[in-house]
């Protein structure tokens, strides 16, 4: 178990961290500068905090109440870099080695080679990581740090430095390699949505220095807890509304000349919210269908892109961009007509208090 509550100011910056991971791998989500990094740097020791506590399976590595504050390298914390800071002038076996290096030298011989087999590096143990691809450099990162047994593993933006081509063999080569050889805590910054879904269990969505949600994936994705919580996790459509009638089956909103139905909440409703709605969410129709929640509305704008397209819709006086895929039969529709009806499923309609950012 890991639980944090740091405070730390650099110059203008102030991080207040704090958060409680009981296992699995938490996904910490924010835009750039919000403090990502910031909170590794401080469990791995690399930054003092100025205030708080850090506590690692029971055992205190940082408070400043007791003044405890534990030498990096004796933390037990794993921490591979973005750009897996791998020492150039050693080859694949000496980066490994290294973490072991005050080990007696036949059990360090067979932990490397055991190593060396498990992230599928043989034959390449004596080349320079200027001499291998971006995959192997991550693996040999990993096989350094995990060498040690680490209680916790940082990952910082694993795949930043990796074309998107090879991104989701290596997202997949990763988990398993984590799942198979590792059974602690693993802490994994980044600010893709997409890859902190696929990878996580949990998410922590940070900005400014803050945490402004923590829960499961699922939670995260289906009920942001602010406008902001919702563009972080890739919302794209923000409507400011009004609530016209609540009753036991929905609200009904009104947004300009727009007034549609959403499922009802479990939290308390005032009147004026913002509801997000996800790009994805929405659905195009003929303009002559007539079900329930459905608008006319006509196309503005069309941005096409490999296997999807996304349009800016203009529907009473509301924008909105919707995504299709190209093989729904929605795309099929843009391809014909410029007037459609716009479908808003009311259960993914998810309203945020106005003032809550
Ligand atoms: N050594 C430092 N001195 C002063 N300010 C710093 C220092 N390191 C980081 N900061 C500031 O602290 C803030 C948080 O930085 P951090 O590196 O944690 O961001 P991040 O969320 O990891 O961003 P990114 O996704 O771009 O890596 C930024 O505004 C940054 O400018």
């Amino acid at each position: 178990m890991l639980e944090v509550s740091i405070e730390k100011s650099m110059g203008k910056f102030k991080l207040q961290s704090s958060f409680k991971v009981q296992k699995g791998v938490l996904g910490i989500l924010g835009s750039s500068g919000c403090g990502k990094s910031m909170t590794l740097k401080c469990l791995s020791g690399l930054y003092n905090p100025d205030s708080g506590y850090i506590n690692l399976n029971g055992n205190t590595l940082f408070s400043d109440n007791q003044k405890i504050n534990v030498q990096p390298h004796k933390r037990n914390i794993g921490y591979v870099f973005q750009n897996y800071a791998l020492f150039p002038h050693l080859t694949v076996i000496q980066n490994i080695a290294y973490g072991i290096k005050d080990y007696e030298h036949n059990l360090r011989d067979k932990m490397v080679s055991e190593m060396i087999s498990r992230m599928e590096l043989l034959g390449l143990e004596n080349n320079y990581p200027s001499q291998l691809s971006g995959g192997q450099q991550q693996r040999t990162a990993l096989a350094r740090t995990l060498i040690k047994r680490p209680n916790l593993l940082l990952l910082d933006e694993p795949f930043s430095a990796i074309d998107s081509h090879i991104k989701s063999l290596l997202e997949k080569e990763l988990i398993t390699i984590i799942k198979n050889n590792f059974n602690g805590i693993v802490l994994l910054v980044t600010h893709n949505v997409e890859e902190c879904y696929r990878l996580c269990d949990q998410i922590m969505i940070m900005d400014s220095g803050q945490k402004i949600q923590f829960g499961t994936k699922e939670e995260i994705i289906q009920s942001p807890s602010s406008v902001t919580a919702a563009r972080i996790t890739g919302c794209k459509n923000f409507l400011d509304v009004t609530v016209l009638e609540e009753n036991s089956e929905f609200l009904l909103l009104k947004s300009n000349d727009l007034i549609f139905k959403s499922a009802i909440v479990k939290q308390h409703c005032s009147k004026n919210m913002i509801a997000c709605i996800r790009a994805h969410h929405l659905n195009l129709l003929p303009i002559e269908t007539n079900v329930d929640n459905a608008f006319d509305c006509n196309i503005l704008e069309i941005t096409d892109s490999l296997f999807s397209t996304t349009l800016v819709l203009n529907c009473k006086s509301c924008i909105l961009e919707i995504e299709v895929s190209k093989s729904s039969p929605a795309y099929e529709l843009t391809q014909r007509s410029n007037n459609l009806k716009l479908h808003i499923p009311p259960e993914h309609v998810v309203l945020v208090e106005k003032n809550n950012n």
